[in-house]
């Protein structure tokens, strides 16, 4: 049983993957950008302390005009680092030297502020209308969903091309829902999503 949703979560996370390595350059930049507008529409009137993005690779959203308009409102933004396998969120504020985190992935150094964000952007590879998401299978986002969820109030979104949707992402026992789903044609909730 669990071996089969392990495989069933791979074909599903190769699908996302291989769709969103599909969409042209410039269909992915039309898209980000809308995505990044409806980011910020939702949090429009959402008080935010800290906030988590990420600096892309691959072919992934980016996410990064969010993220510039979060800091120039006051909030301090954060991308992930990789420590002893798990991630911690460090503050870009452009005091710390840049360092590779392996993966093609960068993030401040070790003297860079620690955040606990109380909003996570997060990427990933195949998504569902129920919000469940899978990545590249290495279980760093769904460990520090967990962790950062802990200490109380968490807000989680999700960001994909409408390409990445799958019909069901198998859910083991430690994946969460996403809070909301950005694509470029629409903001998916796990309250909308049609039954099962
Ligand atoms: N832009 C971005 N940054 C991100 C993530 C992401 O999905 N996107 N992450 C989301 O999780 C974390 C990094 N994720 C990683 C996922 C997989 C491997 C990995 O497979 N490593 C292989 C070596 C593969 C290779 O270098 O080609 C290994 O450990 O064997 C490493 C980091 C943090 N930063
Ligand atoms: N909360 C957790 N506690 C302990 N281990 C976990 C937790 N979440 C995930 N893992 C481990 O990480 C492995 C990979 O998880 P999964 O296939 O869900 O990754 P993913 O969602 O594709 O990746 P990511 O979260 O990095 O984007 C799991 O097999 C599991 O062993």
């Amino acid at each position: 049983m669990r071996q089969s949703l392990r495989e069933e979560k791979a074909i599903v996370r190769e699908l996302g993957l291989r769709r969103r390595d599909a969409l042209s350059i410039a269909a992915r930049a039309a898209a980000s950008a809308a995505i990044n507008d409806r980011i910020l529409s939702v949090l429009a009137d959402r008080p935010t302390v800290s906030a988590a993005g990420y600096l892309p690779i691959r072919s992934e959203v980016d996410p990064r005009p969010a993220m510039a308009a979060l800091a120039a409102r006051g909030i301090a933004v954060a991308v992930p680092a990789i420590v002893n396998a798990d991630l911690v969120f460090r503050r870009l504020d452009g005091t710390e030297g840049m360092e590779r985190q392996g993966f093609g992935t960068y993030a401040p150094g070790a003297g860079a502020e620690q955040l606990d964000p109380d909003l996570l952007i997060v990427p990933l590879a195949a998504f569902d209308l129920a919000c469940g998401r899978c990545g590249y299978g290495k279980g760093f986002y769904d460990r520090a969903i967990a962790r950062l969820a802990q200490g109380g109030r968490l807000l989680t979104i999700g960001v994909a091309f409408d390409a990445q949707r799958v019909d069901h992402v198998p859910m083991e026992a430690h994946d969460r829902t996403l809070d909301m789903i950005v694509t470029e044609s629409a903001v998916h909730r796990p309250s909308t999503a049609p039954g099962p």
